[in-house]
């Protein structure tokens, strides 16, 4: 014991000035001589949960439990894999109306064990065993009975706190089970809850356009997720970004509602003030990613004191034990020392819950003589069983049918709606839009007004229909990328939480951006037909817009496939780009179709502006009679010669639309199946 403390009192010097708990440590072995508190509610939970057991149906077992969870991630390192542990056997239970505040200091594991218990975790090795209502999770079933509320607030900034969570209603409720009426009410009811009432027609905003406050935002935020009322409520971060006040209202608020309807929560908190903290019925300590405590709050100041790590009476219990449990970088032998402590932490809570089991975290005999545990361990730790194994076996008819989908065409119907409202309302893009129309129309309405018949008209005619084929693919691709990925960290969240499928996501954004593609570039294409005087014929006009129409859509399919791949804006911007240009190049317009090397000629057939530009081209110029100057030796006077010599021939007009018309229906069903197969959780269950 002696040593001990004089290794501690050199360790606590060496790190003078510090953090406040190198204080505490420095007295640390002055308590080792007390007597140790007797901590029988350690791991106990309050008797108002005790009473919720009984009204939520788990049979006084956990709603939630987890036994021994390791995982292990791949990791490069001096230019080598090696896999890198980031749970080490972590063993808990949350029972309902309880909240567990999940501490730690930064990269302790608090997010990974956090995702692992809300079915969330992605990539890696997971081991371990998690049980919902002490049975194995259903994913389907367990995604749509927790709510998880992310760290960023990922909603449309457009949207009113009240659309927000009514959206989520409509889009997760069941008709069958809700009717319109009710769902109303219940979102009223959500609202009122979450006191949300007085901003309840605010917009959510963003950067640009000033909405709902940071902790309100939050709080729609857990509202999104309440509202379906879920069993368990899980929140990473909730606090973050948020002033002392509204983060205590946030984890008061959790409290509240997780006792008012008997859920469970769990949540990670960075530094929780005092007066959070008291709002956590447990909290579950991980440093390294290893569990270091699992108890009640008071319980866990007298088990690190008896531990040998008092709490200083005016610091806050929660920035102490984050200290306590951080590695201390300033120098090695500081981190050394803190290393020993976290394994001596580790350790002694892990033999405490198993008393049997061998650990063999290394702390260097450091503090061998110390006690193992705060008491003898079968004394009133971890009355539930956790890992007794009890909790585990303990077994109930859990309800695995999932809760039924809502119907297809209401769920259409209310995406629909939803990207009509984020779309009016983004007045930046409708006017980027109109804009972009006008100014195409103007620019080059007047570049080729009244072309003529001349023979001098082939270059300008020719001109134009490139000009055009270059307007649907590269205009169109920017506007459309810009939309999807404004949309695409909300439908990857909602898809997490099985919101709503992709088939209705798909074909929504289709029904809504198509028409305000299209419409706006046939102000355009037909205004510059006009006034260029080309060949006039309804029968002309529609097969050259239809083309031009189904160039778009091949865009648009094209556009979504690589957004769907690519997981940042810039980056999938530039690739579009460089699949629009190589379009563009093979077009036909560039190069003559016909003199192009055997090596890559073929790259014209899979451009979809090669045939939409031969297509209109020839639309064009068949039947035009152009006026041949008397002394021109070169006169071509009928347009079907013009098309021979630019070898736009290869593919007769129909041929031309049957094949734009394929790419368009077969780069829409390829984006919509990688969509589908990327934004596909691939979470880890166990
Ligand atoms: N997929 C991964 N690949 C590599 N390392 C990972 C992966 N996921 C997590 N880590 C690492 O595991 C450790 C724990 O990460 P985690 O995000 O869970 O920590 P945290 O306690 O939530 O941290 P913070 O409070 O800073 O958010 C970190 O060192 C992190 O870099």
């Amino acid at each position: 014991m002696l040593g001990l403390q004089n290794m501690a009192s050199s360790s606590s010097d060496s790190s003078s000035g510090s953090s406040s708990a190198s204080q505490g440590f420095s007295s640390t072995y002055e308590f080792m001589e007390q007597p140790l508190s007797p901590i029988d509610s350690f791991n106990q939970r309050s008797e108002h949960n005790k009473t919720l057991d009984k009204g939520v149906g788990t049979g006084g077992g956990p709603l939630l439990s987890w036994e021994n969870l390791t995982y292990s991630v791949k990791v490069r390192e001096k230019k080598k894999m090696h896999m890198r542990t980031i749970l080490h056997g972590i063993s808990g239970e949350i029972y309902p109306g309880e909240v567990v505040g999940l501490l730690g200091p930064s990269g302790a594991g608090k997010t990974t064990l956090l995702n692992v218990l809300a079915g969330r975790i992605e990539g890696g090795v997971l081991n371990g065993k998690v049980l919902f209502r002490g049975k194995k999770r259903v994913p389907g079933v367990f995604r749509r009975k927790v709510a998880y509320v992310e760290q960023e607030d990922v909603m449309f900034p457009m949207l009113t706190v009240e659309e927000t969570i009514m959206f989520a209603a409509r889009l997760r409720l069941s008709n069958k089970q809700y009717s319109q009426l009710q769902k109303v009410e219940r979102v009223a009811s959500v609202i009122q809850q979450l006191r949300l009432s007085h901003v309840k027609s605010s917009p959510i905003g963003d950067n640009l356009n000033r909405g709902v406050s940071g902790g309100e935002k939050k709080r729609v935020s857990i509202g999104v997720g309440m509202v379906t009322d879920p069993d368990m409520l899980v929140l990473d971060e909730p606090t973050s970004g948020l002033d002392s006040n509204s983060a205590e209202m946030v984890v008061e608020l959790v409290r509240d509602i997780t006792r008012s309807r008997g859920i469970a929560s769990v949540m990670t908190v960075h530094q929780p003030n005092s007066n959070m903290l008291r709002c956590f019925d447990r909290l579950l300590l991980v440093s390294q990613g290893h569990l270091v405590y699992f108890g009640s709050a008071e319980a866990a100041i007298q088990y690190f004191e008896s531990k040998g790590f008092p709490c200083p009476l005016r610091q806050n219990p929660a920035d102490f034990f984050i200290d306590v449990m951080s590695l201390n970088n300033r120098s090695p032998e500081e981190l050394e020392e803190s290393r020993r402590r976290i394994a001596f932490l580790a350790q002694s809570f892990g033999e405490a819950m198993h008393p049997t089991a061998k650990l063999s975290l290394s702390y260097g005999g450091m503090y061998e003589k110390m006690p193992a545990s705060p008491q003898d361990p079968g004394t009133g730790i971890l009355t539930h069983g956790t890992l007794s194994g009890s909790a585990l076996e303990w077994g109930m008819t859990a309800d695995e049918t999932p809760p039924e989908r809502i119907n297809w065409f209401y769920e259409l119907q209310t995406l629909i709606y939803r990207d009509i409202l984020t779309t009016v309302r983004h007045l930046s893009f409708a006017s980027a839009v109109g804009i972009n129309s006008i100014s195409v129309l103007l620019l080059l309405g007047l570049l080729f007004y009244k072309i003529g018949n001349e023979v001098t008209s082939i270059q300008n005619r020719i001109g134009l229909f490139f000009s055009l084929t270059m307007n649907s693919t590269y205009g169109i691709m920017s506007h459309y990328l810009y939309v999807y990925f404004k949309s695409k960290d909300i439908m990857l969240s909602e898809r997490g939480s099985g919101s709503y499928r992709m088939s209705t996501f798909y074909i929504s954004k289709l029904v809504v951006y198509l028409p305000i593609a299209v419409l706006s570039s046939w102000v355009y294409f037909i205004g510059i037909y006009f006034m260029a005087g080309l060949q006039p014929g309804a029968a002309k006009v529609f097969t050259s817009l239809m083309l031009f129409t189904v160039l778009l859509v091949v865009t648009m399919g094209v556009t979504l496939m690589v957004g769907s791949f690519i997981s940042t804006y810039d980056l999938a911007s530039v690739v579009c780009a460089m699949i629009v240009t190589t379009w563009v190049i093979f077009g036909g317009h560039l190069a003559n179709a016909g003199e192009l090397l055997a090596v890559i000629s073929w790259m014209q057939y899979i451009s979809p502006a090669f045939y939409a530009y031969e297509g209109m081209v020839a639309t064009e110029f068949n039947g035009l009679k152009l006026h041949c100057q008397a002394n021109n030796g070169l006169c071509m006077a009928r347009g079907e010669d013009v098309v021979k010599l630019y070898k736009l021939d290869q593919f007769t007009v129909g041929q031309c639309a049957v094949i734009v018309f394929g790419m368009a229906v077969a780069y829409n069903v390829l984006a919509y199946m990688s969509l589908r197969w990327k934004a596909k959780p691939k979470y880890l269950w166990v």
